[in-house]
């Protein structure tokens, strides 16, 4: 999801990044996804699934209402071939491999994902960055390799043991000196640089922490974000789920009403006009497109 701040007023543009490794055909094995989609219509009235061999599998959506739009589903192989052209710094690779083997590791955003947020980061000449949901590191150890020396990412996280392998790996990389670690609740963190008067200071942040408490993170980065600032927020169509009614537990109902909640925001305050026009791309733009959900100014 992207919320865009074009007016010299508002904020804020926050980027979402479903997981596209669970929105693919690619845990089916081969042969059942061939049977499965190849030439027959979906389940849904207006898609049809037209091709699913080796090399591709896409979508027509054939209903005028999406512009008879192709929509490219990804299969491991487009995401191998993606993959294959992220620039990953060595450090990160190692952060990778060493997460692989720990619980939890599917957390961890992937290479793709961690080069979109080092791009914005760029992009926007990011100074002052927060992430929140550290785990091992990964997003915030791309975010620190790509701030300038002088800058500073706030790392919020509550797992002191996933902690100290993303310290092991901010020492390895020598960006140490721009990460601040804040050990404990987000939401604490949060509360604790605002009554440290640090409203409005920040450029960048990444939620991907604990789901249920989105509305509450967004709330209060909308004040720690600079007017103009960027949040990115992660896992927001929660693995495909939130399009799926039989889905009723209690994160993709959060996420559901959170992504609505955007949606629908008509705030238009110093603080925050909502923007939203939120559209999945999957796949098919371009590799660090696929993740993004935009919004764009009313
Ligand atoms: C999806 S993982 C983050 C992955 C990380 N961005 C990466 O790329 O490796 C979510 C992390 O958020 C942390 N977390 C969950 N709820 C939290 C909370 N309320 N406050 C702080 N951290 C939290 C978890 O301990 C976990 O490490």
């Amino acid at each position: 999801m992207v919320r865009s701040c074009c007016s010299m007023k508002q904020p804020i543009m926050a980027v979402s990044l479903p997981w596209s490794k669970y929105l693919s055909f690619g845990q089916l094995p081969l042969s059942s996804a061939r049977k499965s989609f190849i030439r027959k219509p979906s389940p849904y009235k207006s898609i049809h699934l037209i091709r699913c061999c080796l090399t591709s599998a896409f979508i027509v959506m054939d209903d005028s209402k999406y512009g008879n739009k192709q929509i490219v589903s990804l299969t491991p192989w487009l995401y191998d071939y993606v993959l294959s052209n992220v620039r990953e710094p060595g450090v990160l690779k190692e952060l990778r491999e060493e997460t692989a083997t720990m619980c939890g590791s599917q957390m961890q955003v992937s290479p793709d994902q961690a080069q979109l947020l080092a791009m914005l980061v760029q992009i926007m000449g990011a100074q002052r960055c927060i992430e929140l949901g550290v785990f091992t590191g990964y997003s915030s150890l791309a975010v620190a390799l790509a701030l300038p020396e002088s800058g500073c990412l706030v790392a919020c996280e509550r797992d002191e043991k996933a902690l100290e392998v993303a310290k092991k790996f901010y020492e390895r990389a020598g960006v140490q000196h721009k990460v601040r670690i804040k050990h404990g609740l987000a939401i604490d963190s949060l509360n604790s640089l605002l009554s440290d008067g640090e409203a409005g200071s920040f450029d960048f942040a990444f939620i991907d922490a604990e789901k249920k408490m989105y509305a509450e993170y967004f709330e209060l980065l909308l004040q720690l974000v600079r007017i103009g600032g960027v949040i990115v927020v992660d896992n927001v169509l929660w693995h495909g789920k939130v399009a799926d009614p039989l889905v009723t537990d209690s994160k993709t109902v959060g996420l559901r009403h959170f992504n609505k909640a955007i949606l629908e925001d008509e705030r238009k305050s110093e603080k925050s006009r909502t923007m939203t026009n939120l559209t999945s791309n999957d796949a098919y733009v371009a590799s660090f497109l696929r993740y993004l959900n935009s919004f764009h100014g009313r």
